[in-house]
């Protein structure tokens, strides 16, 4: 599975950690940057991450920024994109097997490093329980289109 990665200033260290993870975990990772550590704005790496998922070359992501929060937002806005901000394992599951999320998104100033690590298993290891669950993520993207 192709893996998107993005963050911006604020979540470079953990981005890096996270991505050499999910290289030791044998996805192929695209890493959208920040290449440095100089200020910048995380929408624009948001904007990446979620259109290289809406066009079909990478089929999950995750995005890293101080919280988690803004970034998140910023993907969000992308048509197709169901972005979670986690911090705990229980959620990085339920946001696979109830929201059929397609990026995670974590905040470098809110979590550690091994938090943030079983963080993205419990995210990559679950799937989309679909059923009752259809419905709903339906009714987001109804929602999201304008279609009521
Ligand atoms: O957008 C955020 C919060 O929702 C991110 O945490 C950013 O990384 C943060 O705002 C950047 O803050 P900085 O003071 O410019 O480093």
């Amino acid at each position: 599975m192709r893996v998107a990665v993005g963050s911006d200033h604020g979540g470079f260290n953990l981005r890096l950690v996270i991505k050499a993870h999910l290289i030791e975990r044998g996805y192929e990772v695209v890493d959208f940057g920040v290449e440095c550590k100089e200020s910048c704005d995380y929408p624009d790496y948001a904007l990446k991450v979620a259109s290289a998922i809406t066009s079909g070359d990478c089929e999950l992501g995750v995005l890293v920024c101080g919280t988690g929060l803004g970034i998140s937002i910023a993907a969000n806005k992308v048509r197709g994109i169901i972005a979670a901000p986690v911090s705990d394992t229980f959620s990085a599951e339920m946001a696979r097997k109830h929201n059929n999320a397609n990026i995670i998104a974590l905040g470098e100033r809110v979590v550690g490093e091994g938090l943030a690590l079983k963080i993205i298993d419990s995210f990559f290891d679950a799937s989309f329980e679909g059923g009752r669950h259809e419905g709903r993520v339906d009714k987001i993207r109804a929602i999201e289109l304008n279609n009521l």
